[in-house]
Formats: C-alpha cells, sequence, structure tokens
C-alpha cells in the first residue's frame, strides 16, 4: 500500500450477503484527505463504508485501511481497525440511559483504557474539540440535534483515528446546523484527520468543495475536476 493512503481498494466487491452491490471499485483515499461519497438512495454508500469498516466482508479484490487488509481479516482484529477509525451516523447511536461523559467513558473504558485521570481529561479534551463545554453531566436527550451529533463525532475521535467516515451526518439536522457541523468536520480534516463523508446534500459540496465518489450502476466513480467543472454531473 502507499504509504501516504489510509484507504486503498482496488478491485474490490461490496456484497450484501450473496448480492454484489458494487463491483471493481477502485480508490485511494490519502492521509489527511476529505472526500465525498455521492449517489441515489440504494446505490451502495452506506455498504461500501459497512466495507471499509469491516461490517461486511471483503470475499473479492483488495483492501486495506489504516494499515489491516480487509480480506479475511480475523474476527479479533476487527476492533483493532476500528479502534483507528471514527465512524459517525445519521441517526447519533449515543447511550440514551446515560451522561454524556459516560458515553464517552464507556467507548475508552471498551478500547482499553485504565487510568481515571487520563480518561476524563480525554473526555474534556475531545468535548472542547467540538465545541462543547459544560455537558458531561447531561443526558442526551437534554442536547439539541446538532449538540447530540457533536457528542457523536466526540466519541468518533477519542483514540485520535486516521481516519473519519460518516454517513450522512448531518442527515436529521436543520441547514444553519448542518454548517456548523460541516465546519467541523473541515477542521478536524484540516487538523489532520481523513474523512470519507456519504452524503446527499449535494449545496455542501457546492460549499465545501472536496474530491467525490459517486456510486451509479453498481461501479464507484471517481469524479475528476474537469467532471466538477460542469454541472451536469450532480
Ligand atoms: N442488510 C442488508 N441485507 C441485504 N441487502 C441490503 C442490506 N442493506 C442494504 N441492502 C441493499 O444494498 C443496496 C445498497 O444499499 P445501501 O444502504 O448501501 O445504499 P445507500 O446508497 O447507502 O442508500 P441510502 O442513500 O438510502 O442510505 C440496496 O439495494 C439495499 O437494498
Amino acid at each position: 500500500m502507499d504509504n501516504s493512503a489510509v484507504i486503498e481498494l482496488r478491485d474490490a466487491y461490496v456484497m450484501q450477503d450473496v448480492n454484489t452491490i458494487l463491483q471493481n471499485v477502485s480508490f485511494e483515499l490519502g492521509k489527511g484527505e476529505f472526500a465525498y461519497l455521492v449517489g441515489r438512495t440504494g446505490s451502495g454508500k452506506s455498504s461500501l463504508l459497512k466495507t471499509l469498516y469491516a461490517d461486511l466482508p471483503l470475499h473479492e479484490g483488495m483492501g486495506t485501511v489504516v494499515g489491516y487488509s480487509l480480506r479475511n481479516l480475523a474476527p479479533e482484529k476487527v476492533p483493532y481497525l476500528r479502534r483507528k477509525l471514527g465512524i459517525v451516523f445519521q441517526d447519533f447511536q449515543l447511550l440514551y440511559d446515560r451522561s454524556v461523559a459516560q458515553n464517552l467513558l464507556f467507548v475508552l473504558q471498551a478500547t482499553g483504557w485504565r487510568d481515571k485521570a487520563k480518561m476524563k481529561q480525554r473526555v474534556q479534551d475531545v468535548l472542547m474539540r467540538v465545541g462543547l463545554t459544560g455537558v458531561t453531566g447531561k443526558m442526551p436527550h437534554q442536547l439539541s440535534g446538532g449538540e447530540q451529533q457533536r457528542v457523536v463525532i466526540a466519541r468518533a475521535m477519542l483514540n485520535e483515528p486516521m481516519v473519519l467516515l460518516a454517513d450522512e451526518p448531518t442527515g436529521n439536522l436543520d441547514p444553519d446546523v448542518t454548517d456548523g457541523i460541516m465546519r467541523l468536520f473541515m477542521e478536524i480534516n484540516n487538523a489532520g484527520t481523513a474523512v470519507l463523508m456519504a452524503t446527499h446534500n449535494y449545496e455542501l459540496i457546492r460549499r465545501y468543495p472536496k474530491r467525490v465518489l459517486r456510486c451509479e450502476d453498481g461501479k464507484l466513480r471517481v469524479i475528476t475536476n474537469d467532471d466538477l467543472r460542469v454541472t451536469t454531473w450532480l
């Protein structure tokens, strides 16, 4: 693998059970790069992301994510892969029976942290990073949608991932809240974390132009800068 790539797929097949969703997928995401993943509903964006975080197996082709080969990845290796990835979904998937701090401490505990003082400090650090202070004792339902998504992003950043995979992270948010979340992703990206973001929101792509990968007709097409200059590509 090219040392500067955090994701590399070569002729990969994205499968749901026995069904091929995407074939001959080849692309790289470089260290610190930001790319969008677009495509109609059902075109395979979530399935591709699931393959990248080893929720779906890679049976055909080659795939490497943060140094882990996806082919024949042993189940006991999956948590180690995911520790180097941050994953953000549209539906926030916080644990609603515990506070913000407990949500984050839970993840630290599950990923091997033991030093209580360091854990507390890390929780403070990631919340500050996403622009949230004074919410540690709150329950998720006491926060707005945008604040909850910030907590999810903080959670994804706990173990300093090399790449964030985001599946429609602004899908449930109002336009002005969406913009704040987008700016946060940009800040995180500017600080060196690669981001692959699935979205239906083309307004965001126009406002924050980056490389675009499009799922279409069972293939993944990498949109070039030339394509970006014409408006029909959307
Ligand atoms: N758990 C599953 N089992 C079998 N097939 C599935 C499963 N999840 C998705 N699929 C199928 O895989 C295809 C791609 O779905 P996927 O969710 O990856 O698309 P998507 O581009 O993320 O769509 P959306 O934009 O609506 O989220 C669809 O035909 C879908 O029906």
